[in-house]
């Protein structure tokens, strides 16, 4: 079948159009997941392509977003930016053989990075390889800033620093927790780091500038007609397969990964107190906790937990499992921190909860 994708050129098809990517940044939990899942709700955004990529060798963000109708390609085990830019390409060559793809339907794709990701390899893999130079281009990238934990992320994380420097939009997330009096340091230091970057401070703003930004390119960016199809309304979902495990934390020998699975249901009291007993003891090294857990008095609805350095969001509870895999998997990502004593804590909680109530002593 020959490709019908406009953004598909051969010699004979006249000048390409090429199919725009947002590439969305941001520090870890600074919000690019919840953004993105608000924006593919949008029924203008259909036609959109997400490239997600997991930091760690057990799915998890693939499950915490929201897929029911979007296309999505998962790049697993790793950070885009040092370990799968092959893989990204790989991606994209296989987004461009989709049906869908060929069918015209694809408008654009939004890559969503790890929180500790260097955009710069990335925004050169994808500007300047020549496979993709064909079919795709890059239009702009927008970064999340959590407004909360952003002084101290930019004090501490030269990743994060870069991923402002490099944006077309800042997009100022969790301002709902900071009096607005408080902003104004964090908008000039972000414009210091980057002053030609337009920065949006609510979240409604910043969801329609990802949009602005999908629909009118930056300046410097080459304007593409959008190729659009009132027809379609669909979404797709792509697996890719993933990459041989790389080490992904090559960013600095202090930050790790782990990840926690547990096939049997947990107790939410314990599971619950453990968590408060890990934030209260190293909170200060928990970079990055987020998990989906089988409770045991309610196994059907798996329970969301985020946690982004000091600041643990509340629960919340999905109707339903995102996938088949129903098994409690939290992912860390910390500084100085051994995976086996995270493991072994949760271990203690789990047997206070199977050993029962205690027999009543003898008087
Ligand atoms: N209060 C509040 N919470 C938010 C906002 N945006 C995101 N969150 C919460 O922040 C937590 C992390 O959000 P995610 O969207 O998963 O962040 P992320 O950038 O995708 O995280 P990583 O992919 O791990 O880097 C979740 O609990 C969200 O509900 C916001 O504007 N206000």
């Amino acid at each position: 079948m020959a490709f019908i994708l406009p953004t598909l050129n051969d010699d004979t098809a006249g000048p390409a159009v090429r199919v725009p990517i947002t590439v969305l940044t941001g520090f870890l939990g600074s919000g690019k997941t919840t953004l993105l899942n608000r924006l593919l709700r949008e029924p203008n955004m259909h036609g959109t392509a997400v490239v997600i990529n997991e930091f760690g060798s057990v799915g998890l963000d693939h499950d915490l977003v929201d897929h029911t109708q979007e296309n999505m390609v998962l790049l697993a085990n790793g950070c885009i930016c040092c370990t799968v830019r092959g893989d990204l390409v790989e991606a994209f060559e296989r987004l461009a053989q989709s049906p869908e793809a060929q069918r015209g339907e694809l408008r654009h794709v939004v890559v969503e990075t790890t929180g500790l990701a260097d955009p710069a390899p990335i925004l050169h893999t994808l500007m300047g390889d020549p496979r993709l130079a064909r079919h795709w281009r890059l239009a702009g990238v927008a970064c999340t800033v959590d407004a909360f934990n952003a002084m101290a992320t930019l004090d501490q994380h030269p990743e994060a620093v870069k991923q402002a420097a490099v944006a077309d939009r800042l997009l100022l997330t969790k301002t709902d927790l900071v009096p607005p009096g408080q902003l104004a340091p964090l908008c000039e230091r972000l414009r210091a780091i980057n002053p030609l970057a337009a920065l949006s401070t609510e979240p409604d703003g910043a969801l329609q500038a990802l949009l602005g930004l999908l629909e009118r390119p930056s300046a410097a960016l080459v304007p593409m007609p959008l190729q659009t199809d009132p027809d379609s309304t669909r979404s797709f979902f792509f697996p890719v397969s993933a990459p041989g495990q790389r080490d992904p934390n090559r960013h600095d020998d202090h930050i790790r990964s782990h990840v926690i699975v547990r096939e049997a249901p947990l107790s939410r009291e314990g599971f619950m107190a453990w968590l408060d007993m890990i934030a209260a003891m190293r909170g200060d090294d928990l970079l990055r906790v987020k998990g989906i857990v089988q409770l045991a008095d309610d196994p059907e609805h798996p329970m969301v937990i985020h946690g982004v350095q000091h600041l643990f969001h509340p629960p919340q509870t999905l109707p339903r499992w995102p996938s088949e895999d129903r098994r409690t998997r939290i992912v860390f990502i910390t500084r100085d921190i051994d995976a086996e004593d995270i493991d072994a804590t949760l271990r203690i909680f789990e047997r206070r909860r199977t050993r029962g109530p205690r027999p009543a002593q003898p008087v």
